[in-house]
């Protein structure tokens, strides 16, 4: 029997993973953010990491950027020009290829964006760190990814302070998907917005998802965004990942009890 499910079912995932985090464990002090935490993003696919505050979402996240490096634990990426244990790579070779490959958006633009700068010159800034140097070319394609993000152009000469909460994501998004990174990594992107302001974002991402296939890892403590935006769903607590799996089965047949406790706690 045909139901409508089908016709929505979650992208297949046969692939090798593009992204593979292994054994990851960090300490902070006393606090163990991770504990042996292993993750697979496979390509084209939206993976949603889910948890109450301090579970170590965001310390995840951090790793898969290459900001931060664990006490123990390895990352790759499969792609031609990468090999090896990225956590080992110098400073300087990590920021290069998260500049080539990897985007990152933010829950606070501050972190992301240079404020006071014009919008169209936080998309270019990342243009530049990546070795592109001709102005119309980056006034060009900084158009395009602000574009792409649905920001409105008139406003593309506004410095992000000047913009509502809504629009700076939207810079922060162009600044992401501007040299078409591998993998974008989104932490809590429209936590603190309007409830209007937030659907329209990710109305935006998962355009930009279809369109584009962009595999998308997204950090939320709100189930119904991970509902909306992914295919896949790790459930975290405590440093731990609890359950992972398919959201639809996650969320409608949880097996953990933590599990079993959020998605009751929303229903
Ligand atoms: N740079 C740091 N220095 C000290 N402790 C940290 C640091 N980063 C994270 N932690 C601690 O590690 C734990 C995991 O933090 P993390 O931010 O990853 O959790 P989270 O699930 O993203 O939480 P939230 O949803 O509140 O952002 C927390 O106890 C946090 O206080």
């Amino acid at each position: 029997m045909i139901t409508a499910q089908m016709f929505d079912a979650p992208r297949l995932v046969t692939q090798q993973p593009l992204m593979e985090l292994s054994g990851v464990s960090k300490r902070y002090g006393s606090v163990e953010a991770l504990r042996d935490v292993s993750a697979r993003v496979y390509p084209g696919e939206v993976l949603g990491i889910v948890g109450e505050s301090g579970s170590g979402k965001s310390t995840l996240l951090r790793m898969m950027n290459l900001e931060e490096t664990p006490d123990i634990g390895d990352c790759s990426l499969n792609l031609p020009e990468t090999k090896g244990n990225l956590f080992a790579l110098s400073r300087y070779a990590a920021r290069m290829l998260r500049a080539k490959k990897i985007g990152i958006v933010y829950q606070n633009p501050h972190l992301g964006l240079l404020m006071h700068n014009s919008s169209s010159g936080n998309v270019a800034e990342r243009l530049l760190i990546a070795g592109e140097r001709r102005f119309y070319v980056l006034r060009e394609k900084a158009r395009d990814a602000l574009n792409a993000s649905e920001f409105p152009l008139s406003r593309m000469d506004a410095p992000p302070i000047e913009l509502s909460g809504g629009m700076q994501q939207r810079v922060q998004i162009a600044k992401a998907i501007a040299l078409e990174p591998a993998v974008l990594l989104l932490d809590e992107p429209t936590t603190g917005l309007d409830v209007s302001v937030q659907a329209l974002v990710l109305d935006t991402l998962k355009r930009l998802q279809r369109d584009r296939g962009i595999t998308m890892v997204i950090v939320s403590h709100d189930l119904g965004v991970i509902r909306t935006m992914a295919d896949r769903v790790m459930v975290m607590r405590r440093g731990k990942v609890v359950e992972e799996g398919l959201v639809d089965q996650v969320f409608q047949d949880p097996q953990h009890a933590y599990t079993q406790q959020l998605v009751h706690a929303k229903l």
